[in-house]
């Protein structure tokens, strides 16, 4: 069994998310959408973040529609709350996203 993360403070959400662009905080959740050129390059990009999800042990929801991509992320082991944890995964996440050409 790993330590129990804890939720960041709110000061600590706001310098994390300086650092990513694109990404906002709606409730308890850490969220991003993303828009490609088609649908095909979209659901690409969604089974890399599965492959990364699964690295991680840890699981974003994904609204995939046509050209569009909505992740939202918190952590459900802790009652729902943002951690690093999901700062981790929004940081992979923008890592591949340009190879996707998601925007
Ligand atoms: C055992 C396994 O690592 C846990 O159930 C993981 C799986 N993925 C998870 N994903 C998210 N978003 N929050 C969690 O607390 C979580 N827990």
């Amino acid at each position: 069994m790993s330590a129990q993360v804890e939720p960041l403070s709110t000061k600590e959400i706001e310098d994390r998310l300086a650092e990513l662009p694109g990404w906002s905080v709606d409730g308890d959740l850490l969220r991003r959408r993303y828009a490609f050129d088609g649908h095909l390059p979209a659901a690409v990009m969604v089974i890399h973040i599965a492959q990364i999800q699964e690295e991680l042990g840890h699981h974003a929801d994904l609204t995939l529609s046509y050209n569009r991509l909505g992740i939202a992320v918190n952590t459900h082991s802790i009652g729902g709350r943002i951690t690093r944890l999901d700062f981790g995964l929004a940081r992979r996440i923008e890592e591949i996203a340009p190879s996707h050409g998601a925007r």
